[in-house]
């Protein structure tokens, strides 16, 4: 494969899917994520924004010091502080790449950084030379530019790639862009720089309008060879261009597009359910590549067509992106072995035999419960675990819950407090809400609930409920989550994960909120 065939997969999830608000994510979460990532073959990972805070800076530093396949890279203002930290979170990094931007539209240069365009080309090329002198590889982004002046770009550009900017971004920060202007955009930059061959021109595609994949795909048509791209497009506001979709894409319509990327797609599944599990936004059903119904057939004529050729109502098959059979795969005879091997299948592996060892002893409680393990069984028993906080303050012993019909539901919760056992009962307008009273009558966590979710994880009224419950307290928000068969009991787990996380993690903070 040649240089210009390869098409750069640079993954943001952990820097601009972060900016989701309520999305953020402990030091121990985006790691692995980012091990995720790195398995998946993702050429650079945005491991997130140094200076923004500590929690950045030691979440950028830890992932550069344990990923080794793919690149990392740290975000960076036009700023000589905000360049060291950067470096400074790099340093031990196999490959590294400091990514510095300054918006370049009129309207923000007039009323965000209240500079003249001649100010704007200067700082950009004294950043641009800064990063330089770290490493080799640096990336410059005109912010908002697709509501940029074309030759204002390319006076910035090209001086950027004097100064040794080795890729060149072109986001579409707002979201603004539509396909053919956006391509458009690309093709006349790449054709009037005339230093452009010395990088790689690069797209970063908001949501806004929903053509964020859309607008990436057309900008490698024109030239691109790099998208950013978050799993399940998470990202600032609508999110960013789905890493699965791109990813897919390009595969799909190789006819098209005529580049390859690396990328290992039986990793995408996993990713995104991971990606889904920590943030706590979950996947909707009819989303491409990763919803549950995206290789599903339901009607009767796509169904005879599949039955006689899977071809006719199939363009991917649901293996090559990581969905498996939903066969029967494990029960309560299975031993260690087989549960190891199916786990490994799925992309889940064990830092200590101890691990397995709970995780096991968790699948044969499912298995006691629930006649069928599906794959979605076992990703959700191993997702809940690894949501646990490090520190436990509060565990579920048992519970009661009374609900009929014309009485006010009550709920009777015995819980663990830092090792005490304490019991509460609560009346509430329904099963869960008498729970969550009784655990807030003993734990007064005075955070606020954002949202309640349940998820059915496979089909049969015996499926287990995977409930994401997302808190907020002061500018601090958690997703807890939690699985069981009788969703109130997984409604609690959820609410308890939540409130330890809530009282036990310092890294976890609101990006905007810890300056
Ligand atoms: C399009 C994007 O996604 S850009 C990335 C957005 N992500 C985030 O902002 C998340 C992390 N951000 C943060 O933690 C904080 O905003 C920080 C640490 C970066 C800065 O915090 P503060 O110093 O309090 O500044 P604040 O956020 O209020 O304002 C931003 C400042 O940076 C300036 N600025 C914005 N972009 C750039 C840039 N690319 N280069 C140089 N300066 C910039 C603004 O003009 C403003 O300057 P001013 O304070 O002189 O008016
Ligand atoms: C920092 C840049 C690349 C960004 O996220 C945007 O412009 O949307
Ligand atoms: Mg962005």
């Amino acid at each position: 494969m040649s240089v210009s065939d390869h098409l750069v997969i640079f993954d943001t999830t952990l820097r601009d899917g972060e900016q989701s608000p309520g999305a953020s994510m402990t030091k121990a979460e985006k790691l692995r994520i980012a091990k995720t990532l790195e398995k998946m073959k993702v050429d650079v990972i945005e491991a997130g924004f140094a200076i923004a805070s500590q929690g950045d800076f030691e979440s950028v530093k830890a992932i550069a010091e344990s990923i080794k396949d793919s690149r990392i890279c740290s975000l960076a203002r036009a700023l000589d502080k905000d360049i060291d930290r950067a470096a400074e979170a790099l340093k031990n990094a196999n490959a590294s790449r400091i990514h510095t931007f300054i918006a370049t539209s009129p309207i923000h240069m007039q009323y965000k950084l209240q500079m003249q365009p001649d100010d704007v080309v200067e700082q950009a090329v004294k950043a641009v030379k800064r990063a330089r002198n770290y490493t080799d590889d640096v990336e410059f982004s005109c912010e908002d530019a697709g509501r940029s002046e074309l030759d204002f770009l390319c006076r910035i550009i090209e001086a950027a790639i004097d100064a040794g900017a080795t890729t060149i971004n072109i986001p579409d920060t707002v979201g603004y862009a539509i396909p053919r202007q956006f391509g458009i955009l690309i093709n006349d930059l790449i054709k009037n720089i005339p230093n452009a061959d010395k990088a790689i021109f690069s797209v970063h595609c908001h949501n806004d309008l929903g053509l964020a994949v859309g607008n990436s795909l057309e900008a490698v048509l024109n030239g691109a060879r790099q998208i950013e791209c978050t799993i399940n497009g998470l990202g600032e506001r609508a999110g960013n261009a789905s890493l699965e979709e791109v990813v897919m894409a390009v595969k799909t319509r190789q006819d098209l597009f005529n580049v390859n990327t690396q990328l290992d797609t039986t990793q995408i599944v996993p990713a995104s359910r991971l990606v889904s599990t920590i943030t706590g936004f979950p996947v909707q059903p009819n989303k491409a590549i990763v919803g549950a119904n995206a290789f599903a057939h339901e009607s009767g004529i796509h169904q005879d067509g599949i039955l006689k050729k899977r071809e006719t109502y199939e363009i991917m098959l649901a293996q090559d992106v990581g969905w498996h059979n939903n066969s029967l795969v494990l029960g309560k005879h299975s031993g260690r072995n087989a549960f190891k091997t199916r786990l490994q299948d799925l992309g889940i592996t064990f830092d200590t035999e101890t691990e397995l060892n709970e995780a096991f002893t968790r699948f044969k409680d499912l298995a006691d419960k629930k006649h069928e393990i599906f794959d979605e069984d076992l990703q959700a028993l191993v997702s809940e675990s690894r949501s646990q906080a490090d520190e436990e303050h509060y565990r579920l012993v048992c519970m009661q819950v009374t609900s009929e019909t014309g009485v006010t539901p009550e709920a009777v919760v015995t819980l663990m407090v830092d090792g005490n056992e304490v019991k509460a009962t609560a009346k509430g307008s329904g099963p869960v809400d008498a729970t969550y009273k009784a655990i807030e009558s003993v734990v007064n966590s005075g955070a606020a609930l954002q949202l309640y979710s349940v998820n059915s994880i496979t089909s049969g009224t015996d499926s287990q409920g995977e409930v994401t419950v997302r808190l907020e307290k002061d500018t601090r928000i958690v997703n807890g989550m939690g699985a069981d068969t009788d969703i109130v009991i997984a409604s609690a787990k959820a609410y308890i994960s939540a409130l330890n996380l809530m009282t036990s993690d310092s890294n976890r903070q609101h990006p905007q909120g810890d300056v």
